[in-house]
């Protein structure tokens, strides 16, 4: 997993790149689509060093370039999206929420799924050592859990690194309750007896890094434009605190909701609600609408679409790719969580351009 650091020349930037986003969002972009085949172009790429247009249109697929972090990535629903939420931050009674995923947006996790796998593989490995083909069964094993052995690496957004861990507990012991007529007699499988084994690897995400250099620097950089920032994750809540406290984002981060706190993970749209209800009070009342959602997988895309919320960024540090994110949700694709402060920011310079130029408005809206 690549690490990014944020520096100057990065953050200038892509603060023109940015800006031009939503300048095209709110012009030609917007009429150019309306006139455009949306059976033919399932994504579009903006081309940053060349702000007057063209723009360059790419098929669903053909997007993998050496590097997809030269340009952003945005789905046909962006112009929309974009524009409604630059029109509602106008009004300033509206509450505004950046609600950023955990594991693979904010922190480096591959090296603890890696963990997860290996120790849960040598389990399936005893269970199964009478067994014929032990190999076939564990290759088996790996698919549904979503795990590349070859490239020892998860599959995009597969279920291990976007499901609850009571769900991929779940997923394991169903496995071995499909195949349980290969066992050895002896061997007495259980939810519990899984759940035993996933326990023993203690905190999991113990050592997983930040994505980005300084996580509270940028998420203070979302509050001072106005954003309440939070946290909505499958992890659990003790190792969400820890990792929290360990990237000093736990006095920063204002609301988080947790895999464990809720009766559906994402992708369901409930994660987003709660975690609304949670952050509402008498002063403000936050709906999915007035949140923009940044995470790494179909999960977090999902739910933002699932719940609505105002906008959805995708984000390559983690396990989804470039397609399955804009399919599944997103509408913008940001290299990493370190561009999110400069999209905010023009999104508020959209907001008062409209606001003080009647010229504007009228191409905004
Ligand atoms: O730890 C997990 O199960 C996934 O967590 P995430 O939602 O923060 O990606």
């Amino acid at each position: 997993m690549k690490r990014f650091a944020m520096n100057g020349a990065m953050l200038f930037y892509y603060s023109l790149i940015a800006g031009a986003i939503i300048f095209l969002f709110t012009s030609t972009v917007h009429s150019f689509l309306l006139h455009c085949p949306s059976s033919l172009h399932a994504t579009m790429k903006l081309l940053p060093r060349q702000l007057s247009i063209p723009l360059e249109l790419h098929e669903s697929g053909s997007v993998n370039d050496d590097n997809p972090f030269s340009h952003p990535y945005c789905s046909k629903t962006a112009v929309g999206a974009a524009t409604a939420f630059v029109n509602r931050l106008k009004d300033s009674s509206k509450p505004k929420m950046v609600v950023f995923d955990k594991d693979g947006t904010l922190g480096d996790c591959s090296g603890s799924l890696r963990r997860w796998v290996h120790h849960m593989t040598s389990k399936i490995e005893s269970m199964f050592a009478g067994a014929g083909n032990v190999e076939n069964l564990v290759h088996v094993f790996h698919t549904e859990i979503g795990w590349n052995a070859a490239a020892n690496d998860v599959v995009p957004s597969a279920p291990v690194a976007a499901g609850t861990w009571d769900d991929i507990v779940s997923l394991v012991y169903e496995f071995l309750v499909e195949h349980q007529d290969l066992m050895d007699g002896t061997s007495l499988i259980s939810r519990d007896l899984v759940m035993q084994w996933h326990l023993e690897l203690g905190d999991l995400h113990e050592h997983d890094t930040p994505l980005l250099e300084d996580l509270a620097i940028m998420m203070k950089a979302c509050q001072e434009l106005g954003y309440t920032v939070a946290i909505c994750t499958s992890d659990d809540r003790a190792g969400t605190n820890k990792a929290m406290k360990r990237w000093g984002i736990d006095h920063v981060v204002q609301f988080s909701i947790c895999g464990n706190e809720v009766q559906e993970g994402k992708p369901s749209a409930l994660p987003l609600r709660v975690l609304c209800q949670q952050a509402s009070s008498g002063m403000h009342t936050y709906h999915p609408h007035d949140c923009i959602v940044v995470g790494d997988t179909t999960s977090d895309t999902g739910m933002a679409r699932a719940a609505r919320a105002g906008f959805c960024i995708g984000v390559l540090t983690g396990s989804g790719t470039v397609d399955q994110l804009l399919d599944s949700g997103a509408h913008l694709i940001l290299p990493d969580v370190g561009y999110v402060p400069s999209l905010l920011k023009s999104f508020q310079q959209q907001q008062l351009s409209t606001e003080t130029s009647p010229v504007a408005r009228e191409i905004s809206l």
